[in-house]
């Protein structure tokens, strides 16, 4: 697919001058996210770097309504979402699922990966025909898990395997978008390189536009189409991938890219042969 044809007609996500202020005392705030805009295409992955505490998390959280922008509009799929609540929310979330940096913390340890990777079909109240388990079961089929393994609980699984159960429960809904909040930063370098094969490979067969957060630039140029670059809540500069990487205007792009450690050019030069 060519960059127009992802980028081309509406979006499928527009943030647009989203700010988010926190109140940390009686009359002071902390303002977390400054009027940042982007957009996601169709199929399309964004990728938002910056160092910790820049907003990419808040900015995330927002873009899936699970934290309310102090001002600025979500548009998902042409409609105005900012303000959804009750049915219209809860569908909205159906179409946008969030895959979170710890699979244990963030998956119920005392749920069982059945009722784990079933909880959003429960909560969009999806009537299926012959119950959830199928679902269940193709989803684990899908990401690499055993389905017979359904009943054990997550504590049970390794770390990788926990995240993949973490991107069954949220591909069970068929969502057009999947947020990635540093979804592999917990993984081995070996185990990161599956699931993000595995990301890859789901965005092919099923069409899903990604927002993928991650600190570590090195995964976000293997899988983003797109990067924006976030620091103290804005974003400094965004553009195609090869264009951030390669020439990045921004000085604090530039000198967030010389802090990674440099590739070994002869592999760097293999693998875009
Ligand atoms: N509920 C809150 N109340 C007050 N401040 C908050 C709250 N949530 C986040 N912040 C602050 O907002 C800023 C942005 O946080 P955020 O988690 O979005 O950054 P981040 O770029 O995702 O960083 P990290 O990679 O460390 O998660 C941080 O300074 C954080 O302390």
């Amino acid at each position: 697919m060519t960059e127009d044809s992802r980028t081309q007609a509406t979006p499928l996500l527009r943030v647009t001058d989203v700010v988010k202020e926190f109140r940390t005392g009686p009359r002071t705030v902390f303002t977390a996210v400054k009027g940042v805009s982007f957009s996601v295409g169709r199929r399309e992955t964004l990728g938002i770097v910056g160092e910790s505490g820049s907003g990419k998390s808040t900015t995330a959280r927002i873009a899936a309504r699970l934290t309310d922008p102090t001002s600025g509009s979500i548009e998902f799929d042409g409609a105005d979402v900012t303000s959804k609540k009750g049915a219209d929310l809860r569908a909205f979330r159906g179409g946008v699922q969030v895959v979170f940096q710890d699979p244990y913390s963030s998956l119920n340890p005392r749920h069982t990966v059945e009722q784990v990777i079933s909880a959003p079909l429960r909560y969009q109240g999806r009537k299926v025909p012959g119950g959830y388990r199928r679902l269940v079961k193709e989803a684990m089929d899908r990401v690499g898990l055993n389905p017979d393994h359904s009943g054990r609980y997550p504590a049970q699984f390794s770390g990788g395997q926990a995240q993949r159960i973490g991107i069954a429960r949220a591909l069970v809904v068929e969502p057009q978008l999947v947020i990635c909040d540093e979804a592999v930063s917990a993984l081995d370098v070996s185990v990161q390189a599956q699931v993000l094969d595995l990301l890859r490979d789901l965005q092919r067969e099923r069409n899903f536009s990604y927002i993928f957060i991650a600190h570590d630039l090195a995964v976000v140029r293997q899988i983003a189409h797109r990067v924006a670059v976030m620091r103290s809540g804005e974003i400094v500069e965004q553009g195609a991938r090869d264009a951030i990487f390669d020439a990045p205007q921004h000085p604090y792009t530039q000198a967030l890219l010389e802090a990674v450690p440099r590739v070994n050019p002869e592999w760097e030069t293999a693998r875009r042969s």
